[in-house]
Parts: structure tokens; sequence; C-alpha cells
């Protein structure tokens, strides 16, 4: 797999306006999420800090439950924390409007969640192309290449009902790609796949890191746990490891 053409280049900037100096693209400063849900309250995170550095692939381990989910959630802007601070390249990207938390995303975070991020309706072409257009600021990828890169282009013109469980994952993959991310979260990347496509997936996210790119994937996976540079592992919404 050619890694630059998987990826262009990454060129960031580790100090934003304020000066703030951060050696991690993306990094998590005592997060807290609180729910509740008719009488039942749950702290799903309890004070998680962590940094991902770039050309990193972190993984997140750790029992359902445990707070994975939540803590991709708000490392993506997704949601947001009832204590602590999210910042991608030493910008703040939690506590800022949904539009501002939207369009940092769009512009620096790559993001595919468990549900998958592929519109039915759409080809796989179609789908990187609504990623692109709703991304006003992006550095977009170009298709054909991003394609190329995933050994997608066969797959072009297919809808996401018409693929492979691994062509489905690197379809998500292309969705998550198509701004240039220079971090990428994933939930659960491989949950579906057999080992031989996982492994595929692993060596696609490698290579990926290998490109400057910072990785967080949350997985029950011991695979992916082995393809990371380092685990971290969570347990009752806390950092144990
Ligand atoms: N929207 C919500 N409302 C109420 N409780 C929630 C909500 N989202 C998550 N939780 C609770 O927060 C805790 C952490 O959930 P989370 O989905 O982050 O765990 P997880 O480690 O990703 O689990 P899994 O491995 O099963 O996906 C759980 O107790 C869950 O029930």
């Amino acid at each position: 797999m050619n890694a630059q053409a998987l990826h262009g280049s990454v060129a960031v900037n580790p100090s934003d306006a304020s000066g703030r100096i951060s050696r991690d693209a993306l990094e998590a400063e005592s997060l807290y999420r609180f729910f509740r849900a008719g009488n039942e309250e749950t702290l799903a995170l309890r004070g998680v800090s962590l940094g991902v550095a770039a050309g990193e692939m972190v993984a997140v381990v750790g029992p359902s439950g445990s707070g994975k989910s939540t803590l991709l959630s708000l490392l993506a802007g997704l949601d947001e924390p009832d204590g602590g601070a999210v910042f991608v390249h030493g910008q703040r990207l939690s506590h800022q409007s949904e539009q501002a938390r939207a369009r940092l995303r769009g512009r620096m975070i790559g993001v595919l969640l468990q549900a998958g991020n592929l519109l039915p309706h759409l080809t796989v072409t179609g789908n990187i192309e609504i990623a692109q257009r709703l991304s006003d600021h992006a550095v977009r990828r170009d298709i054909a290449e991003l394609l190329a890169g995933l050994s997608l282009r066969s797959r072009a013109a297919a809808y996401p009902g018409e693929l492979s469980g691994g062509e489905l994952a690197r379809a998500g993959l292309a969705v998550a790609l198509a701004n240039n991310p220079v971090v990428l979260l994933a939930d659960e990347p491989t949950g579906e796949l057999d080992a031989h496509t996982e492994s595929q997936v692993l060596e696609l996210l490698t290579d990926l890191s290998g490109t400057g790119v910072a990785i967080l994937v949350a997985s029950h996976s011991p695979a992916v746990a082995a393809a990371a540079d380092r685990v971290i592992t969570l347990s009752d919404g806390e950092v144990v490891r």
C-alpha cells in the first residue's frame, strides 16, 4: 500500500493563535460525562486524560459500558463534556458552539463511528462527495486517488448494500479520510470483520499513522490492541492502565 496515496501530506502547526503549545495532535484533559435517563444516573467518564501524538496509533480498550464510545464522541466534538476539555493541535474543540465544533471537526478530524458513516441511498463516491460538501474549510482529497489507496476503485459506483464487510469498512474509512484529517477516531472499525479482513483494515490504519495522522481506535479486538503503538484501558469511566 502506498501510504502517500492513502493520505496527502499532513501539515500541522503545534501552536494555536493563543500560543498554546501542544506535543499531541489530540488531547483530552480530565473529561467527565454524566448521563441521566429517568431515575438512572451514570457517570460514564470520570476524569479521563490522554494524548495522541501525530503519527501514533492508540487503542482504547475496556469492557462493555466502560465509556469508550462516550469518550470518542467527546473527542470528535459530537458531544460536550460536563467537565474537562478536548484540544486538537492545541485548538479547543470542547465548549464551543455546535457550529464551531462541526467546522473544526470537518477540517481536522475523521470519524468512523460504530453505526457506520455511509448513507445507504448514495454510492461510495456519493458518500465521499457529501462528506466533502458538508465541510467548507477542509482540504479535500482527490476521490479517485483516495479510492485507489483503499483498493476501492472498482466499487466507486456501488451502494453500501452491495459491498462486502471489508469493502464497507474501507468505504467508511474513505469517508472519514475525505477531508484529509490530521486526527482519525474510529469506534470498533473491525467489529464485524473476519480475521483476514481485520488485518487488512489494520494495515491501512498503520499505513495512515505512518503518514502522520494521529489515530485513536476504540475496540474489543486483541488484534487492534496488538497493532496499536499504545493501549489505554478504561474501566468504569476511568483510565486504569
Ligand atoms: N445517551 C446516554 N444516556 C444514558 N446513558 C448513557 C448514554 N450513553 C452512554 N451511556 C452509559 O454510559 C456508560 C458508558 O457507555 P459507552 O457506550 O461509552 O460504553 P462502551 O465502553 O463504548 O461500551 P461498548 O463496548 O458496549 O460499546 C454505560 O453505562 C452506558 O449505559
